[in-house]
């Protein structure tokens, strides 16, 4: 499966897809058989791959609280987020008012993970549907499988929520995911106002298509693994949504993201890195950090591009994918809609999610897309002004 598909299917944006084939857990996995690292997990790109630590990137951290209109600061942090669109695609958020909830949100999630795995299968996944307790989406018998479980909810729009995949212990879970579903999708909406402000359209033309927004959460459980140098929490991808807010549940790294055809990682402090393109990156003191990851706003378009034709070469389909009839146009095609809305001005991100050889890692995903109504297309004043680079 290609990254792009995957993130797609992460969102639960492609709904009805056929089913998934059956994986093991792997928490399961690592903790009865801690030495044995079936072969399907093992990913040799990981050594070869050029990794900078620590690398002098320094990700770009937009403050919230500047967004008061009129209020000193407020266009200058509006261009920096312009900036950190159109050059990372990844920015960090500080003040951002989500903070308790995000506590809330932390602490139910690692008891989730925390439960033995009868109790997590009661919200287990189902054929034909990503929601519920798992592992991310397996089309072939010999394809690469990561190293982790999910927890994947679709909690707006309220009335398509499924409740059999919210789990009901701890208690305290779903009025918990609620309040945080909520809190995000109004970080996001706002964030998205002021992206289209930025790329100089009525920001009523991009936020009216996230009102009544689709919104999933991942919540991503990584086990240790003895050999972590040789498997990898979450593949290379970017989200093929709206907009993504992530945050470290633990203390432990790594996520990477990609920048200048290598790979960055932080060793300590907030743990947060860069991906290829364009990375938001956003803290709370030293502890709650979001990456946000601008998906559809993206690339200039020679970047734009090159990027199409990197990923065309890297990440070509194995025989299986093709056979499983994910070709390789399509999956172009379906790149090319993730950078439309933007009209081709701000790019994607990709980035990874390595694996602690003693810590387990936890993190949370939440992915903002367009409503179901919404046509995805340049924005209309964008082809008034500079005219349309992409068909509706
Ligand atoms: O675990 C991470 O830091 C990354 C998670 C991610 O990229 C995703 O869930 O799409
Ligand atoms: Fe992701």
């Amino acid at each position: 499966m290609r990254p792009w598909h995957r993130a797609m299917v992460t969102t639960g944006v492609l709904g009805d897809m056929g089913g998934s084939l059956p994986v093991q857990n792997v928490k399961e996995l690592a903790s009865k058989y801690p030495e044995y690292i079936p072969l399907r997990y093992i990913r040799p790109e990981v050594e070869s791959d050029d990794i900078v630590v620590d690398g002098s990137l320094q990700t770009p951290v937009i403050d919230m609280s500047n967004f008061v209109m009129g209020q000193v600061g407020y266009e200058e942090e509006l261009t920096k987020l312009h900036t950190a669109c159109k050059e990372w695609g990844f920015f960090q958020l500080i003040n951002h008012g989500a903070s308790e909830a995000i506590e809330h949100m932390k602490v139910v999630t690692e008891e989730f993970f925390k439960l033995p795995l009868e109790e997590k299968m009661a919200c287990a996944q189902v054929p034909n549907n990503i929601e519920g307790y798992g592992q991310a989406f397996v089309v072939s018998e010999d394809q690469k499988l990561d190293w982790g479980d999910m927890l994947f909810i679709l909690p707006l729009p309220a009335s398509r929520r499924n409740l059999s995949f919210w789990p009901q212990n701890p208690t305290s879970f779903k009025s918990t995911l609620e309040e945080y579903s909520s809190k995000l999708q109004s970080i996001s909406t706002t964030l998205l106002g002021l992206m289209a402000k930025n790329l100089g359209v009525n920001p009523e033309e991009l936020t009216s298509k996230f009102e009544d927004c689709i919104q999933g959460i991942r919540t991503n459980y990584y086990p240790p693994c003895v050999h972590a140098d040789k498997v990898m929490g979450l593949a290379p991808h970017s989200d093929s949504v709206g907009l993504t807010l992530l945050i470290h549940v633990n203390e432990v790294q790594g996520l990477q993201i990609r920048k200048n055809h290598k790979w960055h990682s932080k060793k300590s402090g907030n743990g947060l890195t860069s991906l290829k393109d364009y990375v938001i990156r956003v803290k709370e003191g030293q502890k709650d950090i979001f990456y946000t990851i601008g998906e559809s706003e993206k690339a200039v378009k020679n970047a734009l591009f090159k990027t199409e034709e990197e990923r065309a070469v890297e990440n070509s389909p194995s025989k299986a994918e093709e056979e499983a009839g994910l070709k390789l146009d399509d999956e172009i095609e379906e790149e090319k809609q993730k950078k439309i809305m933007s009209n081709g001005e701000y790019s994607s991100i990709e980035h990874r999610a390595m694996v602690n050889v003693e810590q387990e890692r936890l993190s949370i995903a939440a992915f903002h897309s367009p409503n179901m109504e919404a046509e995805i297309g340049p924005l209309p004043d964008f082809a008034q002004k500079t005219g349309a680079k992409y068909k509706q």
